[in-house]
C-alpha cells in the first residue's frame, strides 16, 4: 500500500521560478490518481548533485516509500539527476528505465538520450522521470501497473504481497496466526508473567545474549565509531618517523651554546633536510619539519636575534642564538608519540574519534571490529499513524516510537532498521514479525505487551514463532510489561525485546535492555557508568522501583551533584526524557519511606550527555 510518495522536480530553471514546473503538478495529478490516500509531497531543487542527493537520502530516512524525480537525466553537464540516484540507491531497478525507455522510442529515438535511473534505498523506491511534462506522463502509465506491488515488497508488507502471490500461485498458504481475538471473555484478568526484580531480568539478558556468536568483520575506519576492537591492532612504524621540531626556530648543536651561527638552510614542514649540519651553524626550521641530523635540539625564533642578513631581506645569513640549549631541547625524537610495534587498539577497545585518527596517522584505513547484531524497530498499534501525515486521523496518534528508538540506538552507536508500523491483528503482526526478523537478529518492538485485549505480541510470538518468553513483566517503573524472547527463525537465534507502547517506556527500556544486550553481543561492558548524586527536591516514591530521568547541574564546591527531575514521570508523557542526562534508581515505597526528602543522596545511570543539562528549566 503505498502511503507516502515525494515528487522532486530537478531543474536550476524552475528552482528559479516555480510556475515554470508543469512536470512536477503533473506527477503529482497522476498519483494522487492512482493512489487517493497517499500523502505527496512536492520540491524543486536546482541541477546539484550533492543537494539532490542530500534531499533523496532525507526522504528515504522519513518512510517515503515511493519518490518520484522528473528532468536533470539528459546529456547536459547540468543533468546529474541519474548520478544522484546511484549515489543514494543501494540496490539498481534497471528494467523500470528500460521499459520507460522503450515505450517512450514508439513516439521519438530521443528517448535514446535519457539516462534515469530506479533504484531502492532501504525501503524507498526512486525512480528518475524525463523534465518534459509529455515525457512524464507518457512514462507514469508504463510504471503504474507495478508501483503498488513494489512498494509492497519494499515495505515487507507481507500481507498484501502474499495476496498478490496468491493471485499468480494457487494455495501458497497466506501467513495467518494461531492467536484468536474473538474470545475477548478469555482474556487474562492477571497477567500469567511473573514479576521480576530488576537484577533478575538484568541477569536473564546478560546470560541469553551469550548465545550471540561473536563474530568479526572488517570495517573501513570511518565506519568504525563506537564499534568494538576485535584484537590488537600494533603500530607499523614510529611516530614521528623522523627526529621532528617542537618549534619554529632554528636547528642546533647545543654544545655550542649561546652565540652567533652561520644560517646553513631552511627546512619546513614536509622538506627533507639536505647535509649534516656542522658546529657553528644552525638551520631554520618549522615545528613538525625534520631536523637535520647533526642537530641535536631546537631554538625557539623567540630566543634568537637576527645578525645579518642578505640586503633583499631574503636570506638570513647569521643568527645570535640567546639561550644556551639544552640537548633534546623541543626535539620529538622519532617513535616519541608512538614507539614501533606500540598497541594502537586493544582487543575489546571502544573505537572512538581518537582511536579512529590514530589509525589513520598508522596506515591503517581498514580495522576488524565485533560484528555488531542487525536491530530492527517495528512500532505496533491500530491507533498508529505515520509521523508524516500532517492531519491526524480520528482516534490515532502519531508513532513517535520508532524514529525516537532508531536515534536513541544510534546515540550509542547502533544502527537499525525500521519496520514501519503493524496493526494489532493476529495475522499481521505475525507477517510484520515474520518481515522483520528475516531482516534481524534483535528486533525491538513497541506496543501491546500489557494486558489489553488487543496486546498480542507475547500470544503471537509464542504461538506462532514458538517464541520462548524469558520474562513478560518486571517490577520497574515504566516499563512494567516489558517482554524478552528469543525464537528460532529461518535457522537463526533472534532476539525480541517486545517493549510497552508508552513512549518513555520504550525509552528507558530501550536503555536498560537493548542498549545493554547489544553491549553483551560485542562483549562490551553491559552497564552505563553509575554516579552518586542529590536530589534537588523531594521525590514522591512508586510503589515499584523507578527509573526517573533528570538533569544535573554542578554547583560550585559542592561533592556531588545534583539531580533534577524531568518534571511529571508519566510514561507517556515523553518530555520527561527530553535532555535527560541520567537515569535516578529510585528505590520503590515502603511503609517507612514514601518520600525522597531533598539532598537525599542516590545512585544514577548516565545514560544521556551530561554536558547540556539546564536545571533552570525545570524550576516545577
Ligand atoms: N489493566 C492493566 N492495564 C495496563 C497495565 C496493567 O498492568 N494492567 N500496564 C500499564 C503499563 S505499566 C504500561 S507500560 C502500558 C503498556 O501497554 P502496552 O505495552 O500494551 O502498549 P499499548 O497499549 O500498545 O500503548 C500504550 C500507550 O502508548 C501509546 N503508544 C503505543 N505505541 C506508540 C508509538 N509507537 N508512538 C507513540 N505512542 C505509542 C499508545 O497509544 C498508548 O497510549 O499498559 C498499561 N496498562
Ligand atoms: O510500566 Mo508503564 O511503563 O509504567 O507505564
Ligand atoms: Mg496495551
Amino acid at each position: 500500500m503505498v502511503k507516502a510518495v515525494v515528487i522532486i522536480t530537478v531543474s536550476d530553471t524552475c528552482f528559479k521560478n516555480h510556475a515554470k514546473d508543469e512536470s512536477g503538478p503533473a506527477l503529482v495529478q497522476l498519483v494522487k490518481e492512482q493512489f487517493p490516500d497517499a500523502y505527496i509531497h512536492t520540491i524543486i531543487v536546482p541541477d546539484e548533485k550533492e543537494l539532490i542527493e542530500r534531499e533523496l537520502k532525507y526522504f528515504c530516512e522519513s518512510n517515503i516509500d515511493l519518490i518520484l524525480t522528473t528532468g536533470g537525466t539528459g546529456l547536459s553537464s547540468r543533468d546529474v539527476t541519474p548520478e544522484a540516484t546511484k549515489a543514494v540507491i543501494q540496490r539498481e531497478v534497471p528494467a523500470i528505465p528500460i521499459a520507460m525507455t522503450l515505450e517512450s522510442l514508439k513516439k521519438t529515438p530521443m528517448a535514446m538520450l535519457s539516462r534515469a535511473m530506479a533504484g531502492i534505498r532501504d525501503r524507498t523506491l526512486i525512480i528518475n522521470f524525463p523534465g518534459s511534462k509529455k515525457a512524464v506522463v507518457e512514462c507514469i502509465e508504463v510504471v503504474k501497473p507495478v508501483l503498488s506491488h513494489a512498494v509492497s515488497l519494499l515495505a515487507n508488507d507481507l500481507v498484501e504481497v502474499r495476496a498478490v502471490h496468491d493471485q499468480m500461485q494457487s494455495g501458497c498458504p497466506h501467513k495467518t496466526s494461531r492467536v484468536v481475538l474473538s474470545k475477548v471473555a478469555l482474556r487474562h484478568r492477571e497477567s500469567p508473567y511473573p514479576m521480576l526484580e530488576m537484577t533478575e531480568a538484568f541477569n536473564i539478558v546478560d546470560a541469553v545474549m551469550m548465545h550471540w556468536t561473536e563474530r568479526v568483520e572488517e570495517v573501513p575506519i570511518d565506519q568504525s565509531m563506537g564499534k568494538v576492537g576485535a584484537q590488537p591492532i600494533l603500530a607499523k612504524e614510529p611516530m614521528p618517523p623522523f627526529p621532528a621540531s617542537v618549534k619554529d626556530g632554528y636547528a642546533c648543536l647545543s654544545w655550542d651554546g649561546v652565540g652567533i651561527r652561520k644560517v646553513r638552510s631552511a627546512v619546513t614542514a614536509g622538506d627533507t633536510p639536505a647535509a649534516p649540519l656542522a658546529s657553528g651553524e644552525c638551520a631554520r626550521v618549522n615545528t613538525g619539519a625534520p631536523i637535520p641530523t647533526g642537530a641535536d635540539c631546537v631554538v625557539q625564533v623567540e630566543d634568537t636575534k637576527l645578525v645579518k642578513a642578505t640586503d633583499d631581506a631574503e636570506t638570513e645569513l647569521e643568527v645570535e642564538i640567546l639561550v644556551a640549549p639544552q640537548p633534546h631541547q623541543d626535539v620529538r625524537p622519532i617513535g616519541f608519540d608512538i614507539s614501533l610495534g606500540a598497541v594502537l587498539l586493544e582487543k575489546g577497545d571502544l573505537i572512538d574519534a581518537a582511536k579512529i585518527g590514530i589509525l589513520a596517522g598508522a596506515g591503517y584505513l581498514k580495522v576488524p571490529v565485533r560484528v555488531c547484531p542487525k536491530v530492527a524497530i517495528l512500532s505496533t498499534g491500530n491507533e498508529l499513524q505515520e509521523p508524516f501525515e500532517k492531519t491526524l486521523r480520528p482516534s490515532h496518534i502519531r508513532d513517535s516510537n520508532r524514529i525516537m528508538l532508531k536515534m536513541l540506538l544510534r546515540e550509542h552507536g547502533y544502527d537499525s532498521i525500521d519496520c514501519g508500523i503493524a496493526r494489532d491483528e493476529p495475522a499481521e503482526l505475525a507477517s510484520a514479525i515474520a518481515g522483520a526478523l528475516a531482516k534481524c537478529d534483535i528486533l525491538v518492538c513497541t506496543g501491546g505487551v500489557s494486558m489489553g485485549e488487543r496486546d498480542l505480541l507475547k500470544p503471537v510470538l509464542a504461538n506462532d514463532f514458538g517464541a520462548t518468553i524469558h520474562f513478560g513483566r518486571v517490577r520497574m517503573k515504566p516499563g512494567k510489561p516489558s517482554t524478552f524472547a528469543t525464537c528460532d527463525y529461518e535457522g537463526r537465534t533472534k532476539f525480541i525485546f517486545a517493549l510497552p507502547g508508552n513512549p518513555v517506556s520504550a525509552y528507558v527500556c530501550s536503555l536498560l535492555f537493548v542498549v545493554r544486550a547489544l553491549r553483551q553481543c560485542t562483549r562490551y561492558t553491559s552497564e552505563f557508568a553509575r554516579m552518586r548524586v542529590r536530589l534537588a527536591r523531594d521525590v514522591k516514591l512508586d510503589p515499584r522501583p523507578e527509573y526517573a530521568r533528570a538533569v544535573l547541574h554542578f554547583p560550585e564546591n559542592e561533592e556531588l551533584p545534583v539531580a533534577t527531575l524531568l518534571g511529571n514521570q508519566c510514561s507517556s508523557r515523553l518530555l520527561s526524557a527530553s535532555g535527560a542526562s541520567v537515569l535516578l534508581e529510585l528505590p520503590g515505597a515502603s511503609e517507612t519511606c514514601k518520600v525522597l526528602p531533598t539532598n537525599s543522596v542516590v545512585s544514577a545511570l548516565v545514560t544521556g550527555r551530561i554536558d547540556f543539562s539546564r536545571p533552570e528549566l525545570y524550576v516545577m
